[in-house]
């Protein structure tokens, strides 16, 4: 195990550098005969590419090209490559702080680990490997969507304002879509583009919350006792660079909760089971109670930035003060919205294809 693969039967495996040659993955495990094109992958890819006023200013297409597994338009059950080029990669914004460790990065860390590092950027840990989790995530919606299972994801919270969000989550989704910063609250999406608007200003960043919701998931999936339904799209999550918290159904406000008021109250008709409420976020017992499952992310604002911080030399042991130029996300919250959804598409598959309900062939 190297920690570069995720899943159990529907196994996906990441490779690649920000500044290499190319990002992309390995998916095997993926049932044979599901409709797939590189439009079905890129169209996901468009959601979460670098560019534009409020984001990272490289520019790449990100177009896919899937190298196996796929012929005459359906998944063929074998191992499918996947692999999209960096166009736009420029290591040379790095060379002048290749030795010093940015605040809040991985560069330490991987040093300690292990011993070397690829200064060209984040190398693995630079959110550009995300390319590779949304690919993987594009095809394990295509299998979700044969089960009636689709995923929705937009942002709850940017810099400290929460979006209100009203009716139902197709609409809340759609209207985030429309927004530049993928707010579904359009009374308050301008304030929030000013304060991205503002940390730019100071060379500064700002974070906030992703929420995804899954809707279509058949009561009873997911492992007791150790991977939990909860439990594992919470590892799924947390392995997303970035994201520093995870939280389902009522989440951290279930502590301030009374057992009357967290508690779903139930009801029986036509001879099927329902909820009054849903401060479960569909899970129960680690196991999925047909309700929509409900979980959202806390994204820290983005480590590289431009105003001065004191940090090390990791060769020479100096103390120094570094201030991070270059493109970066000055909020990282819109981009990570499809690479949440991505790692929990990945997830609720690979429970319900360990749990065998899922055809290894789609006729
Ligand atoms: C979509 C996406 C874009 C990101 N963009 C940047 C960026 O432009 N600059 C940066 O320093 N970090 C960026 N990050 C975050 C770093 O990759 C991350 O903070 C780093 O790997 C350290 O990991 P940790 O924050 O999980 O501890 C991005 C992350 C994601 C998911
Ligand atoms: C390139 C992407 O995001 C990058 C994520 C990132 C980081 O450190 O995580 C740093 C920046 O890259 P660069 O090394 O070119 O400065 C971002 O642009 C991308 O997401 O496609």
């Amino acid at each position: 195990m190297t920690g570069n693969t995720f899943g159990r039967v529907f196994r996906v495996t990441t490779f690649g550098e920000s500044h290499g040659y190319a990002v992309g993955c390995v998916v095997d495990g993926c049932p044979a005969g599901v409709e797939l094109s590189e439009e079905d992958i890129n169209k996901e890819l468009r959601r979460r590419r670098p560019g534009g006023r409020l984001a990272s200013p490289r520019k790449e297409r990100d177009e896919v090209r899937i190298l196996s597994g796929v012929f005459e338009g359906v998944t063929l059950g074998t191992p499918i490559a996947m692999m999209v080029e960096n166009k736009d990669a420029n290591p040379k914004a790095y060379e002048s702080i290749r030795d010093l460790a940015r605040p809040g990065h991985a560069d330490y860390t991987y040093f300690a680990k292990f011993g070397v590092r690829d200064w060209r950027g984040g190398g693995r840990a630079s959110g550009r490997e995300t390319v590779a989790r949304v690919a993987a995530g594009a095809i394990a919606k295509k299998v979700l969507s044969k089960l009636g299972v689709r995923v929705y994801g937009f942002a709850r919270e940017i810099a400290g304002i929460r979006a209100e969000v009203e009716g139902d989550i197709e609409e809340v989704f759609e209207r985030a879509e429309r927004s530049e910063v993928r707010f579904p609250d359009t009374e308050r999406e301008g304030e929030v583009i000013e304060r991205i608007e503002s940390a730019i200003r100071e060379g500064d960043s700002v974070g906030g919350v992703v929420e995804v919701v899954v809707r279509g998931v058949p009561a009873g999936i997911g492992e007791p006792v150790f991977m939990k339904t909860d439990a594992y799209l919470a590892y799924a999550l947390m392995g997303i660079p970035a994201v520093k918290g995870v939280e389902v159904g009522a989440g951290f406000e279930a502590a301030r909760m009374k057992g009357s008021e967290m508690n779903d109250e139930m009801y029986a008709e036509k001879g099927r089971i329902g909820f009054y409420s849903n401060n479960a976020g569909g899970i129960l017992g680690g196991i999925t109670t047909g309700q929509d499952i409900v979980v959202r992310v806390a994204v820290k604002p983005t480590p590289s930035i431009s105003k001065k911080q004191r940090t090390v030399n990791l060769k020479t042991l100096e103390n120094v003060e570094i201030s991070v130029r270059g493109r970066h996300d000055p909020c990282i919250v819109p981009r990570a919205v499809v690479v949440c959804e991505a790692m929990v598409a990945m997830a609720v598959l690979d429970l319900m294809m360990i749990q065998g309900v899922v055809p290894r062939f789609f006729g």
